[in-house]
Formats: C-alpha cells, sequence, structure tokens
C-alpha cells in the first residue's frame, strides 16, 4: 500500500515499502493512463526512460498489462545514450527487452532515438535535430506530440533524462531536444529531451528508489532550482507524482 500525499498545485508524492510495489503500483497507473487516453483520444503518447526503476516499471506492465489496445499506442524515449544499435546500455534496447519485443506494437509508432553512426557522420546534436523532426512530424503544431505520460529516472544529484546540474541541457529554454557531448555521467555523448519538452507532458512521473536519492528528492520536491537539481523542473501539464520507495523519500517531512 502506498499512502499518495498532496504536496502542492499539481505535485503528488507515493510511497511504497519497496522497489517491487511502486513498479507494480506504477506500471498499474501506466496501464490505467493508456488506457483512459485511448478512451478518450483513439491513441495514447507515452515518453519512456532507461535506470533500473524506469526498466522494473516496463517488466511489470508485461506481467500485467490490463486492456491496452499496443496497436494504438506512440512510445517517445526522453533521453538516449548515443551508441551503435542494439548497444545494450541503449535505453530503447533495454526497454524493447523488457516490455515492447513482447507486446504488439506499431513498430512505425516505436520512436527511438537515432544511433550513433559508426561512419562517423553524425553526432549527439544531429541526432537531436533528426529527434526533433520526429516529435514535430507526431504533433499537432509542428512542436512535440500530446504526450500522455513521460516517465523520468533520477540519478542521486537530481538529473533527468540526460539533463544534468549546472549544465546547457538543463538551461535550455527553447529547444525540444537537444544533443550532450560531455555527459559527467558515461557514456559522455548523449541525446534528450528538455525541461520544456518535458513539461508538455500530460503527467510526469518519477520513479525513484534507494538512499542516495533522498537528498535530491528532498530539494527537488522543497523548490529547488532545476539548473542546481534538474527534476524539480520536471512537471506536468496537469500533474506530476513522485512514485518512492521509503529510503528515496527518507529525507521528505513525515506526511
Ligand atoms: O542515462 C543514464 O545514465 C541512466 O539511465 C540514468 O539517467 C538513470 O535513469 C538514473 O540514474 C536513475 O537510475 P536508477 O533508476 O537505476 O536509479
Amino acid at each position: 500500500m502506498s499512502d499518495a500525499h498532496h504536496i502542492s498545485g499539481n505535485v503528488h508524492v507515493r510511497r511504497f515499502e519497496s522497489g517491487d510495489e511502486l513498479a507494480r503500483a506504477a506500471a498499474a497507473a501506466f496501464v490505467e493512463t493508456v488506457v483512459a487516453a485511448q478512451r478518450d483520444r483513439g491513441h495514447a503518447a507515452v515518453v519512456l526512460t532507461g535506470g533500473g526503476t524506469g526498466i522494473a516499471v516496463l517488466d511489470a506492465v508485461l506481467r500485467a498489462p490490463g486492456g491496452i489496445d499496443w496497436s494504438a499506442v506512440d512510445v517517445y524515449f526522453g533521453d538516449e545514450r548515443y551508441l551503435p544499435p542494439g548497444d545494450p546500455e541503449r535505453n530503447e534496447v533495454q526497454a524493447r527487452a523488457a516490455l515492447l519485443d513482447h507486446v504488439p506494437l506499431d513498430p512505425a509508432r516505436v520512436h527511438a532515438m537515432p544511433t550513433l553512426d559508426e561512419a562517423g557522420a553524425g553526432s549527439p546534436e544531429s541526432a537531436a535535430r533528426t529527434y526533433a523532426q520526429v516529435l514535430a512530424a507526431n504533433s499537432p503544431d509542428g512542436s512535440t506530440p500530446e504526450f500522455d505520460v513521460h516517465l523520468l529516472g533520477m540519478g542521486g544529484e537530481g538529473h533527468v533524462n540526460s539533463l544534468f546540474p549546472h549544465t546547457d541541457a538543463v538551461r535550455e529554454q527553447d529547444r525540444f531536444v537537444v544533443g550532450v557531448d560531455d555527459s559527467p555521467k558515461p557514456p559522455a555523448a548523449r541525446v534528450t529531451l528538455t525541461l520544456p519538452a518535458v513539461r508538455r507532458a500530460r503527467q510526469v512521473w518519477l520513479l525513484v528508489t534507494g538512499a542516495a536519492k533522498a537528498e535530491a528528492v528532498a530539494a527537488a520536491v522543497g523548490g529547488a532550482d532545476a539548473v542546481d537539481v534538474p527534476a524539480a523542473g520536471a512537471r506536468g501539464l496537469d500533474r506530476t507524482v513522485w512514485f518512492l520507495d521509503t529510503e528515496a523519500a527518507a529525507a521528505l517531512p513525515a506526511g
């Protein structure tokens, strides 16, 4: 069981006894959100994340997929390690292994970020421009799709997607996708949706486990500057939900 706690505005915190419990609850909420979007609009658009917690949620969705019509789901990625096709460190590869390869998605609706061009013609920046075009082509107005939910993991210093503290990427105000050449966490080359893109999602869910995240969770929930703690800037249009295990929630005020 979790207690759902309303923080302020549209920000909510849900606490769970374990990472497994968190993954099952987030998976159930994911299924409910996708089904509701399909009922209301005929299709759903989701943004997936890498990281152990985010992939565990996809695994839990596979085990309890409810009534999702997989043929009417568009899948996007919040960030990607700019690596060769099939590299096991790519978020896309991990998401395929956990869920995407096992459900009847329309392959044309799985919008992976570009891979490293081993001939050397590309770059994270060119990959970002390509992905921005993918988003625009699937949007009502040349911006981004109307994302129903954007899943996010969070690093111990508060990074989300490949938006690390005190970087140009986290400061980006205009573009929806940028390339990163110097990620402080390897690999250095990445492609990432920016905070303006994240904020276009109806719902943003932060999936966070472990004591190493507790201080950053408290800072972000407490309203830190997003340049210092990028997760603080990740807000959904309708709703922002923190899914936390007991350890990750440990530095929050009781409630
Ligand atoms: O791109 C990366 O290097 C990781 O994927 C990273 O961004 C991850 O999502 C967070 O660090 C949370 O990871 P955990 O959920 O495994 O703690």
